[in-house]
């Protein structure tokens, strides 16, 4: 459930915020040097052609590989060796396919070809659980804390799950016993929830961490097969250090080294393509498996891409890039080119799926470019996601609806001045814990106003959506005046209003029940009844407003 909150003071102006920043909680930073660790193996470089070819002969992704030897033939200069040896052990970037890209046998085999289209690449794989398989687990863990030790093995999704997974082994005719053994580990685990009786937050993670151990045991199995040396690495124990908040744990700054080290340590002594677990890390306190929030293995994309400091970082989907809406929401939706850092961001921290909410920070950090493509139509050319980009002639970029909202009202009753009032109100949320925009229970939220009714008159309302509009706020007039209007129209009253600090996103809070429609009327104005940008270049009145009226559709 998200809450949104608009805080009346006594003197009743009203001040209207955007959710404020998700609190990192117990995020204690260790500190190694981080990004482009620079491993140059000194004894390989000149001392004999025999280890630096061995060094260098990686899998050979369909174009071979180049050897030293050959390099040097090509160069027919000395210092080419060390150039190339530089060159040949780095990773080029990384690749991520979620769950939609690797459902089926089918997809698997289709994404294992997408990889080797790219023979000049040399890709780090991250992979999500196939198809459904993480929502599968979860079902099937809820199910087992009630229906009693003996019923545990015939829970429907658990029967799901390992039909899936065995069907897959063998239509790619791989060895069954790359997934036997989870497989009955995971029905043990099933038949332990039912014994206890509870499902805590740290067996959750632990059982949806089969999900993704599955899918990249199968994918290493199935590159190995087909003549491409992979390896197979479960995030957790390689590196992947988190807080201990299960179920939404923030990777730490000593993942950054340690991944790296792995990565390319393994690679020097024998080169293999990495298929890395997506979505799990490793408690730094517990040393238990934990998960990095729903969508997670975005985040372990950008998070590989910035420890190694690669040129890339493509996570791979089931649509065409990023898009101008949610296309399950309004089907006319396109893709968007160019995005920033910041623009991606605000657009998945306010609810856009496609993105995990942290995954452009570690991009943003190093920068590296992301790139989001479709696996199902590879030619499309997607988006590129990047630290700047030219925003001139941009309105709007993408419009992000997120659902089943509560909006609080908190009025002050003037028992506090207006600077202690509002200090109160965020202490409330900060003593409980609570991020405004993330609060994930009734009894949360009922905390919340048992606290605030202290000092105010609290109002709750339910069943509100927030729609935000991403793009160029100094365009902001253009923006709210057209966004306004196509509600007027629609006889819609929008009941908050924020800007964002970030300056790329204005949001505005309506009824759930007609948000889908305002977000259609919104599209079709913005993006579907001519380019807004020329609006831009009108002559303006001397308070900067555009001569022109707008024409708005409906
Ligand atoms: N603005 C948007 N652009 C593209 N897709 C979006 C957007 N908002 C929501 N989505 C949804 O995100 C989905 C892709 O994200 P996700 O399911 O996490 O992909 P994957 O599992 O392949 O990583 C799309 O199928 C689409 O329904
Ligand atoms: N499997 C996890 C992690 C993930 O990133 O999945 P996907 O890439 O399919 O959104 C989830 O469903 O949340």
């Amino acid at each position: 459930m998200a809450a949104a909150a608009r805080v009346q003071c006594h003197n009743n102006t009203s001040l209207t915020g955007s959710p404020l920043p998700r609190r990192r909680r117990n995020s204690p930073t260790l500190h190694f040097s981080p990004n482009r660790v620079n491993f140059t193996p000194l004894k390989w470089i000149g001392d004999g052609s025999s280890s630096c070819t061995r060094m260098v002969s990686g899998p050979s992704l369909k174009g071979g590989t180049t050897t030293v030897r050959a390099a040097l033939e090509e160069e027919k200069k000395t210092d080419a060796v060390s150039e190339v040896v530089e060159e040949e052990k780095r990773f080029t970037c990384v690749m991520k396919f979620g769950g939609s890209s690797v459902a089926t046998a089918e997809r698997m085999r289709e994404v294992a070809d997408l990889v080797l289209t790219f023979p000049e690449e040399s890709p780090v794989i991250v992979l999500s659980a196939m198809g459904k398989t993480t929502n599968n687990l979860l079902l099937a863990g809820e199910k087992a804390v009630s229906c009693g030790v003996s019923n545990a093995s015939e829970i429907e999704e658990l029967s799901v799950i390992k039909e899936l997974h065995l069907r897959t082994v063998k239509e790619l005719e791989i060895d069954p016993s790359v997934v036997s053994s989870f497989l009955e580990e995971l029905e043990q685990l099933l038949k332990g929830i039912a014994m206890m009786k509870e499902l805590t937050l740290r067996t959750r993670d632990y059982l949806v961490s089969f999900g993704e151990c599955l899918s990249t045991r199968i994918f290493a199995a199935y590159l190995n097969k087909i003549g491409v040396k992979a390896r197979q690495y479960d995030a957790f124990e390689i590196g992947f250090i988190t807080t201990d908040d299960f179920t939404n744990g923030d990777i730490l700054e000593a993942t950054y080294p340690a991944v790296a080290k792995r990565l390319y340590d393994d690679w020097m002594d024998d080169p293999a393509v990495p298929v890395v677990t997506g979505f799990l890390g490793k408690g730094w306190k517990t040393c238990a498996v934990t998960t990095l929030g729903r969508g997670g293995s975005d985040l372990t994309a950008t998070t590989i891409g910035k420890a190694l400091g690669l040129q890339e970082i493509q996570v791979w989907k089931d649509v065409d890039g990023v898009l101008t809406c949610d296309p399950t929401i309004y089907k006319r939706a396109t893709p968007v080119p160019f995005l920033t850092f910041d623009e991606a961001a605000e657009l998945a921290y306010f609810g856009a799926q496609v993105l995990h909410p942290q995954s452009m920070r570690p991009a943003r950090e190093g920068g590296i470019p992301v790139r989001v493509k479709n696996s199902y139509n590879p030619k499309a050319p997607g988006t590129i996601i990047t630290k700047t980009r030219d925003m001139t002639k941009t309105v709007l970029t993408s419009i992000v609806l997120k659902r089943n909202v509560t909006m609080l009202d908190i009025a002050s009753t003037r028992m506090l001045g207006q600077v202690g009032f509002l200090a109160k109100v965020f202490s409330i949320f900060e003593d409980l814990e609570i991020s405004v925009d993330v609060v994930a229970t009734s009894e949360e939220l009922d905390h919340v106003v048992e606290e605030l009714e202290k000092i105010a008159v609290v109002n709750l309302a339910k069943g509100r959506a927030i729609i935000s509009l991403i793009g160029n706020v100094q365009h902001s007039s253009l923006i709210l005046e057209r966004a306004f209007h196509v509600l007027w129209t629609k006889g819609i009253n929008v009941q908050m209003i924020s800007q964002g600090a970030s300056k790329v996103n204005i949001s505005l809070i309506v009824n759930d029940a007609e948000a889908e429609g305002c977000v259609e009327a919104l599209h079709k104005s913005f993006f579907e009844s001519g380019d807004l940008s020329e609006l831009l270049i009108q002559p303006r009145l001397g308070n900067g407003s555009p001569v022109r009226t707008m024409q708005v559709e409906n």
